[in-house]
């Protein structure tokens, strides 16, 4: 029965992300004229499983657009908004295919974002409180990216991502603040060791210095910790994202400036783990070598090993993970799988196997700042989203900000027991 709640219609065009790129807005209107709109964000280092976009050769994402305003519009108008999990099976319904390649993640991914704060919007209701129902929540500990490598920046270092992690806080402001302080004294400090033009920002707005050995970004990073009296408070985690250095033919990583196999692999994030306060792993090993990631998990007793690229968001590929106790912790895309009921599903899975759970955005980003309603709805242990400096990462954060201003919701950190 069509009411007030009904979809009316949805319309998809271009936009751009942090990068540039075009990307996908969907918006979506429902009968009462209440409307709202999602984005589609872009990886660089995207997991070979992942949901595939439509994008052209050029770069567009024209099929996308034309994908929700044929097919996706007429079939779900007259839907209620608020059924999202039917709104979501009718679009992978339409889609036939495992990995969204008919309709495009990219379009399925804006639409379901853009339904589910429809939906919200309708009930008078702020999006996390919609999705998560009126049970306890939490606010999740921030993972920031503040050294950029790999795919998202121009330098040499092979380890994507150096991050820091404000765990002993007792809100969720006093941990982003903290984290701003080692995010200022890094950047001084580089300035100081190699010059301002050292301080360039990579893809996820963490600086880039130019360096390409690994133990240089840590010393870097940990001094940087140090000086700004935070050690013991702000922890150090990376993201290797190693399928992007590991030669298939060989079996190796080529990592700085020389070849690892996989048991040497080992060593080097044992070793780094005793000499740094790193807790946190992601993506250590190539995305098929579910057992490599296991050997260093029951090796590390105080740090979360965690797969993106392995199980993009996938049920599928993270049952064959907890089979084998590949990770303690998955990070969660919503465009990896395509819809939120199925990222909802694979955080449960997650989350019934007691794995910690990382909400997390992609390296093309816009500046919609739903993962952050997500991450506190489902009481997410933490969320990735970037370093505290370009606007596409600091609508994330400000929005927290928001919800823990408006509603004073606990932060999670005090509760984290990694370390
Ligand atoms: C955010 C990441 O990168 P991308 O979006 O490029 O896949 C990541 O690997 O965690
Ligand atoms: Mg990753």
């Amino acid at each position: 029965m069509m009411n007030g709640f009904s979809i009316a219609r949805i319309r998809g065009f271009e936009i751009i992300d942090s990068r540039g790129n075009p990307t996908v807005r969907a918006k979506v209107t429902l009968e009462s004229g209440i409307s709202a709109s999602g984005d589609a964000p872009a990886g660089a280092s995207k997991g070979e499983r992942e949901a595939v976009e439509l994008r052209g050769p050029d770069g567009s994402v024209k099929a996308a657009i034309d994908s929700i305003n044929f097919y996706i519009s007429p079939t779900l108008a007259g839907l209620d908004s608020r059924d999202q999990a039917k709104i979501d099976r009718t679009m992978i319904e339409l889609d036939g295919t495992e990995n969204k390649a008919r309709l495009g993640a990219n379009a399925t991914t804006a639409t379901s974002i853009a339904v589910a704060k429809a939906g919200s919007y309708s009930m008078g209701m702020e999006p996390f409180m919609y999705i998560g129902g009126s049970r306890y929540h939490i606010l999740p500990v921030p993972l920031l990216n503040v050294i950029n490598g790999g795919l998202h920046a121009g330098n040499m270092l092979k380890i994507q991502e150096f991050l820091i992690i404000p765990v002993k806080f007792d809100t969720f402001k006093d941990a982003l603040m903290a984290s701003i302080k080692v995010y200022k004294t890094l950047k001084a400090l580089v300035t100081e060791k190699y010059g301002k033009i050292y301080t360039s920002l990579g893809d996820e707005g963490g600086i880039s210095p130019p360096l390409s050995v690994t133990e240089d970004a840590l010393t870097l990073l940990y001094t940087a910790i140090k000086n700004a009296d935070m050690e013991g408070r702000i922890f150090m985690g990376i993201d290797s994202a190693a399928s992007n250095f590991y030669n298939p033919q060989k079996g190796t990583y080529l990592i700085d400036e020389g070849e690892k196999s996989p048991e040497q692999m080992i060593d080097f994030y044992t070793d780094i783990v005793n000499r740094y306060p790193i807790i946190y792993l992601e993506d250590p090993f190539d995305e098929n070598d579910f057992q490599h990631f296991s050997t260093l998990q029951s090796k590390l007793k105080n740090a979360v090993v965690v797969g993106d690229d392995i199980y993009t968001t996938n049920v599928k590929y993270l049952k064959r993970g907890i089979e084998s106790n590949s990770t303690k912790g998955v990070i969660v895309k919503i465009n990896q799988i395509g819809t939120l009921t199925e990222t909802i599903e694979f955080f449960d899975l997650a989350r019934r196997n007691s794995i910690k759970t990382i909400i997390s955005h992609r390296s093309g980003e816009t500046e919609d700042w739903f993962i952050s309603d997500l991450a506190v709805a489902l009481n997410s242990d933490f969320i990735k989203t970037g370093a505290p400096s370009r606007g596409e990462r600091t609508s994330k954060y400000n929005r927290l900000l928001e919800i823990e201003n408006n509603y004073g919701i606990e932060y999670g950190g005090s509760k984290l027991l990694l370390r």
